[in-house]
């Protein structure tokens, strides 16, 4: 980069390379617009580093053991298995290193001018690096995602957030888990799994607000199996020091080797100058946008976590190339519909969502709403005599039984979910999935040949 005091010409300058900013940043390219992009840290954000696929990897460490337990059961010979966690972890590290090597090629690749900075708004059309540097610009992307929130409460200091667990050199023995969302669901899930004793503590009366109500229940039962002690309807109040360097939560007997905040996320907006470009942001510090990605500032658009909206990575990528096609692609139209985005939870088993609840279908529908279950036991699962059950459920509604949700809890149910959110997506009925025959034996046909 120039020296400080330049000034640099650009038809876009991207603030963030996570999932959202490097999205926009390849779309634009590609329309063949001036691109520059700013990130100080690694390439990827939080879905590459500490995110969607570490967590994925350790998920799959996790399901990893839950096989060898399984086959166990089955007649193998697998005596005690001992997991090398820093092994492991050189081979996620060499994956992820992997993304970032394709990350660099591919923005060289595409000409896009990458800066390893901070970038802050000094007017609507003016970026300025770290050094000072400014990059003057036809539009501007701010792709700044968020960060770990922590609870204020004495003693919070004490306690590790989810960048923290994917720094951590061994397993935690005896971790406490804050907070029944996303995050607190699978972290708890997969450390148990990889020989933790886990207690997960959240506010209310059930895991996972928003999804399907018996699908949780059914998850906390085989949380509860697997040895997570729940401790539902419970605040943590404070973190106070124990001996030997462990933590214990105030009222709690037992003294963790780590407690773990996975208590919601907040946007990276400070320091951001968003006022300075005439950029409005909520209570919450999130920048407002419109349908079309576009803020308060003319020409200042935004996409991902740094916005209220669904905090996932295809939901990023989705609305960031829909606004560039729209904005140098010439696609007058292209935004994205946040209606019925599918979802997984890489919980144990893992828990697939796209569409409505019953409850909320009905709030939408009125009372035209009908369920259809299946309740079963996966076929390894039974071979092994696990009592593990999967449930799946569809939600219709009207008389053509129109499929307006799905929600699946069971092995595969990560995999299984994505091709049926196509089908819902497209509107079709129960008889549309009646009418396909099945692929026996699987999990997945319960979906088809569902009652
Ligand atoms: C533990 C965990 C697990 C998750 N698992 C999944 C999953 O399985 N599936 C899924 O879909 N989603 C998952 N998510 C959510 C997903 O990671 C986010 O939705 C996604 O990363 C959002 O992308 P983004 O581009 O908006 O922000 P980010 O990926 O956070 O990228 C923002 C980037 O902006 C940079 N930045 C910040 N401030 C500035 C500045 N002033 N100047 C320049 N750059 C700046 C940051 O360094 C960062 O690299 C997970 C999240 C977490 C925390
Ligand atoms: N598999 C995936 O796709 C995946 C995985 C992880 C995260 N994510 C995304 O990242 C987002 C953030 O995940 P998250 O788990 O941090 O947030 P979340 O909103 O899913 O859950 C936060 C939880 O913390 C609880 N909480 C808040 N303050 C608390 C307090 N003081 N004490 C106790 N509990 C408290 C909330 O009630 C809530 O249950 C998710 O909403 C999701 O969009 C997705």
């Amino acid at each position: 980069m120039s020296t400080a005091g330049a000034e640099l010409d650009f038809d876009l300058v991207v603030i963030g390379g996570g999932s959202g900013g490097l999205a926009a940043a390849f779309r634009a390219a590609e329309h063949g617009a001036r691109v520059a992009l700013l990130e100080p840290g690694e390439l990827g954000g939080t879905c590459v580093n500490v995110g969607c696929v570490p967590k994925k990897a350790m998920w799959l460490a996790a399901q990893i053991a839950g096989h060898i337990e399984l086959a166990a059961q089955l007649g193998f010979e697998v005596g005690a298995p001992e997991f090398d966690w820093c092994e492991f972890i050189t081979h996620r590290q060499r994956y992820i290193a992997n993304i970032h090597a394709s990350y660099r090629r591919r923005l060289d690749e595409a000409g896009i001018v990458t800066v390893a900075s901070r970038g802050r708004l000094v007017d609507a059309r003016t970026v300025e690096c770290a050094d000072g540097v400014r990059l003057r610009a036809g539009r501007v992307v701010i792709a700044t995602g968020g960060r770990p929130r922590v609870p204020s409460i004495p003693g919070a200091e004490l306690g590790l957030v989810s960048d923290d667990f994917f720094h951590l050199s061994a397993a935690p023995a005896r971790v406490a888990v804050v907070g029944g969302g996303y995050i607190g669901v699978e972290l708890s899930g997969l450390l148990r799994m990889l020989g933790s004793d886990v207690e997960l503590f959240a506010r209310g009366p059930r895991l996972l607000h928003g999804f399907d109500r018996e699908l949780v229940e059914r998850l906390q039962e085989n949380y509860r199996q697997s040895g997570i002690a729940l401790r539902l309807e419970h605040d943590v109040a404070a973190l106070e020091r124990a001996d030997g360097g462990r933590v214990r939560i105030a009222g709690h007997a037992k003294a963790f080797d780590a407690v773990l905040f996975a208590t919601g996320r907040r946007p990276n907006t400070d320091g951001l100058g968003l006022d300075a470009a005439g950029v409005d942001t909520d209570a919450a510090g999130h920048v407002c946008v419109d349908a079309w990605q576009d803020t308060s500032a003319d020409g200042v658009h935004a996409i991902g976590d740094v916005t209220d909206r669904v905090a996932l990575t295809p939901v990023a990528i989705a609305a960031a190339r829909r606004l560039m096609d729209r904005v140098f692609g010439g696609v007058a139209d292209a935004r994205l519909d946040y209606d019925n985005i599918p979802t997984v939870l890489f919980s144990h088993p893992p828990l697939g969502t796209v569409g409505l609840t019953a409850e909320r279908a009905r709030e939408v529908h009125g009372d035209d709403v009908h369920e259809y279950r299946a309740d079963f036991r996966d076929m390894l699962h039974a071979l092994a005599d696990m009592p593990q059950r999967s449930l799946f459920k569809l939600v219709c509604t009207g008389p053509e039984r129109r499929v307006v949700g799905i929600h699946l809890l069971g092995e595969a149910a990560d995999e299984i979910l994505q091709g049926f959110a196509v089908a819902l997506k497209k509107g079709i009925t129960l008889d549309d999935l009646r009418d396909t025959v099945a692929i026996h034996p699987t999990s997945a046909e319960e979906v088809v040949l569902m009652r």
